[in-house]
């Protein structure tokens, strides 16, 4: 029989809340290896990343130096992954890096704005490289989004509440902005105005994304991350609810994007597009 080669992964932000979540399951993974670690918490450099992790030994230590740890990536049969859980304002520079060494990215970050993302694309269809941008790798997401477009064919008012933990960076969140794009692409724009508004608080009504759609951002200690959108047309409301209640939930969606952008030769963005 034929033994399949292991997929060579490299993980940034591998001391991070998602990082650490990934290297477990790449740990637990029997067609994958983690062969690089790159974090910026200057406490943790040198140690090694499944400790860090808490799975045990990996004998991968974890360094500052995302460039060299990518050269590690390239060694294998099989061209390397690198998935990518780090801040919005270094994750571009990051996946054109990947891209550069011929590693692909899998890439949960969020903060690419669509012009970044355009030009990542055309980067990958450059070098032939498959690339996965995921704004949300959980299933329960994706349902909820396709729900959500199914509903925009009978509702045209709505609104977009997401409610996250009070560490994270960015607002709106890269769900959020993804859910509204998608509603958008419907075709229609909402929530046609009643009446003039003014609002005497700025901000009081949300950010404004495409085709009129409203995104509400709560950050709290005590939460993870939910997402509810809002549908209301005379005398109904219709609510679609995401909760998460433990990061595990994205490991499934982590592992097939790994899986995938192994097939792909060009930047996909979107956890339903390779479902
Ligand atoms: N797509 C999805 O399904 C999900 C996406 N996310 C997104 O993933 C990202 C990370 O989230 P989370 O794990 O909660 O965040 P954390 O802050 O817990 O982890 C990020 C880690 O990356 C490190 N880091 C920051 N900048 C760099 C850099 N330039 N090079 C190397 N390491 C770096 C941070 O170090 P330091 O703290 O020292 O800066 C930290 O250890 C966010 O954008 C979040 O929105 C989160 C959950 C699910
Ligand atoms: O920061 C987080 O936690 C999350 N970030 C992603 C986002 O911004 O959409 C995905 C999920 O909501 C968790």
């Amino acid at each position: 029989m034929t033994e399949r080669a292991s997929i060579p992964v490299v993980v940034n932000g591998a001391a991070g809340k998602m990082g650490k979540e990934v290297i477990k399951t790449i740990a637990n993974a029997e067609d994958m290896t983690l062969v690089g670690a790159v974090d910026n918490k200057p406490d943790i450099l040198g140690q090694d990343a499944g400790e860090i992790a808490g799975c045990g030994a990996l004998e991968v230590p974890i360094l500052n130096d995302l460039q060299s740890v990518l050269v590690l990536a390239t060694q294998e049969k099989i061209q390397g992954v690198m998935v990518d859980f780090t801040h919005p304002d270094t994750v571009y520079d990051n996946v054109r890096s990947a891209i550069a060494y011929g590693v692909r990215p899998v890439v949960g970050t969020t903060g690419l704005n669509e012009e970044k993302l355009q030009d990542l694309g055309e980067f990958a269809e450059k070098a032939s490289t498959g690339a996965l941008v995921i704004p949300n790798f959980s299933i329960g997401m994706v349902l909820l989004q396709q729900a959500a477009l199914r509903a925009s064919q009978y509702f045209d008012h709505v609104e977009i509440i997401e409610l996250h933990h009070n560490q994270k960076a960015d607002a709106p969140s890269g769900t959020a902005i993804k859910t509204a794009q998608m509603l958008a692409e419907m075709g229609k724009t909402y929530n046609p105005p009643l009446v003039t508004e003014k609002e005497h608080l700025a901000g009081a009504r949300g950010s404004l994304a495409d085709e009129n759609i409203r995104i509400h951002s709560v950050r709290l200690p005590g939460l993870i991350a939910h997402q509810e959108v809002i549908f209301g047309a005379p005398g109904q409301i219709y609510t679609l609810r995401h909760d998460t209640s433990d990061r595990s939930c994205y490991m499934p969606g982590v592992l097939l994007a790994i899986r995938k952008v192994t097939e792909l030769t060009s930047l996909v963005y979107g956890l339903e597009k390779i479902l």
